[in-house]
């Protein structure tokens, strides 16, 4: 089997009450879907580093008390080489409201009403872990950005 670039991502929730923070990706990888906030760790940053910097750089929002990690995603594609090792966190406070951005046009959701059928396919199977307050590994390989040829999900106790 070909060897795979491993490059790592991160993606944070942002929590208030009953509703999550989505934003609606409006290019770029992802494109067209609802995400919690994230993109690619840089050189030189920790993986919180490049969360809380990439909250700040797509919604505007500041998290103030940290990211709690919540989850560790595999994504691979039929036919490409990269593995996209990403980092899912949850932030613990933050503080300001969200803009839009170039990137992203923020909205909050309830979380009884999540537009789990304009996200990711994989997600209305994680996020529930984390609404719970649970954490969770999974692998996904897709055909395309819309089909999911085979999957690993597993909640886990502590990482
Ligand atoms: N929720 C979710 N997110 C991603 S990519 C997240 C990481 C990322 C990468 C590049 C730009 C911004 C954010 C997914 N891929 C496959 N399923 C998925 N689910």
């Amino acid at each position: 089997m070909a060897s795979l670039i491993r490059k790592f991502y991160t993606l944070t929730l942002i929590r208030s009450g009953n509703k999550v923070l989505l934003g609606f990706k409006k290019r770029g990888f992802g494109q067209g879907k609802w995400n919690a906030f994230g993109g690619k760790v840089e050189k030189g940053e920790s993986l919180e580093e490049a969360a809380i910097r990439e909250v700040h750089e797509e919604s505007g929002i500041e998290i103030v008390g940290g990211v709690e990690k919540v989850g560790e995603l595999e994504f691979t594609f039929e036919g490409e080489s990269n593995l996209m090792d990403v980092h899912v966190f949850a932030a613990k406070s933050f503080k300001g409201e969200p803009v839009e951005t170039e990137e992203m046009r923020p909205q909050w959701f309830p979380i009884e009403d999540l537009p789990y059928s304009q996200m990711w396919p994989d997600d209305y199977l994680w996020y529930p872990i984390i609404l719970k307050g649970g954490k969770f590994r999974g692998a996904f390989h897709f055909q395309g950005h819309d089909i999911i040829l085979s999957q690993k999900l597993e909640e886990v106790n502590e990482f």
